[in-house]
């Protein structure tokens, strides 16, 4: 099975026709899986670097410097997660051990003015800057770049569902969005019953765009009963959406179960995952006017997700 490719800056330039068949095919893509690979993201590779070697730099240090950006309760959602934090299969139901990875995790750059008490006791939380030359402003720079590809995504998600293009920008302009470094560490023993790198889970906002290491494998997606390998191309990113897209759509489009297998013997493999939220605000209702789903809000919305993975 080949994987669904899209080219956003094929699209963003193609004429009018042509754009239509594309937005089109992004429907078919959204509505089959909602996973693909994204080219043409024209986001600057040495930005990509400068991330990438942040993160590195940060998961080789010993444990004792990465647990001093722990998170200082739990519920408070930045900072590093170490190997025995969190089982995303829980987010599920599904009884497992801890996924065997390690995190970083920050927030969004900026607080808005009129950002309420709710949102400034969590998302706008202040993200744990490691003390190591050039990461804060590696990340920050990937950050914005992420959000800036997201709202062009949005535009492309609009089309393919036949809005005004602009039709999300009032849902995203103070987006409470969260970027993920990951580590997954060279596996040497076998792994307990039912763990694995990431347990199998949804993402829960509207997408994410996710930078897997090129070549390799691991992130697998469930179709029917198969788990189907995620490639891991070069330059591209995979973008895929989430829980709160399939219910702003009606269930148009769905919000994939993809897991990272663990097996004996694997080397390391790092990504960046960047999870796209609407505004804390943002009131999502289903776009095709139905009560397929009662109204929910970003921000709580979030909340309740973020607090059912923690061991
Ligand atoms: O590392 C990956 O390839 C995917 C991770 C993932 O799905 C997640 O953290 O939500
Ligand atoms: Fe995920």
């Amino acid at each position: 099975m080949s994987f669904a490719e899209f080219d956003l800056g094929a699209f963003e330039t193609a004429p009018p026709d042509r754009r239509g068949v594309l937005a089109v095919r992004l429907d078919r893509i959204c509505r089959d899986t909602g996973f693909l690979v994204l080219r043409g993201h024209g986001v600057d590779a040495a930005l990509i670097d400068g991330v990438w070697h942040a993160a590195s730099g940060f998961f080789a240090q010993d444990s004792t410097a990465k647990r001093r950006l722990s998170p200082p309760y739990q519920g408070y959602p930045y900072g590093y997660l170490g190997p025995d934090a969190e089982a995303l299969a829980r987010s599920k139901g599904e009884d497992t051990p801890p996924d065997l990875k390690e995190s970083f995790n920050g927030g969004p750059l900026s607080v808005p003015a009129d950002a309420n008490r709710d949102a400034l006791a969590f998302c706008y939380q202040p993200t744990l800057w490691p003390d190591l030359p050039g990461f804060r402003t590696a990340w920050a720079a990937y950050y914005a770049a992420m959000e800036d590809l997201a709202a062009r995504i949005m535009r492309a998600f609009a089309a393919a569902l036949q809005l005004p293009e602009d039709h999300f920008d009032p849902f995203i302009a103070n987006p409470i969005s969260a970027l993920r470094a990951l580590h997954y560490p060279a596996t040497t023993t076998a792994p307990l019953a039912k763990q694995q790198r990431a347990g199998a889970h949804t993402d829960y906002g509207s997408l994410t765009i996710l930078l897997p290491q090129p070549g390799r494998k691991g992130l697998q997606v469930k179709q029917g009963q198969i788990w189907v390998d995620v490639p891991a191309p070069k330059d591209a990113f995979v973008i895929n959406i989430g829980d709160l897209m399939a219910r702003w759509t009606a269930d148009r489009w769905v919000s994939t179960l993809h897991r990272v297998v663990a097996t004996p013997g694997q080397a390391a493999r790092q990504s960046l995952a960047f999870f796209h939220q609407p505004d804390w605000n943002a009131q999502i209702v289903p776009l095709d006017g139905s009560d397929a789903y009662p109204p929910v809000q970003s921000g709580p919305y979030l909340m309740e997700k973020f607090k059912a993975t923690g061991v």
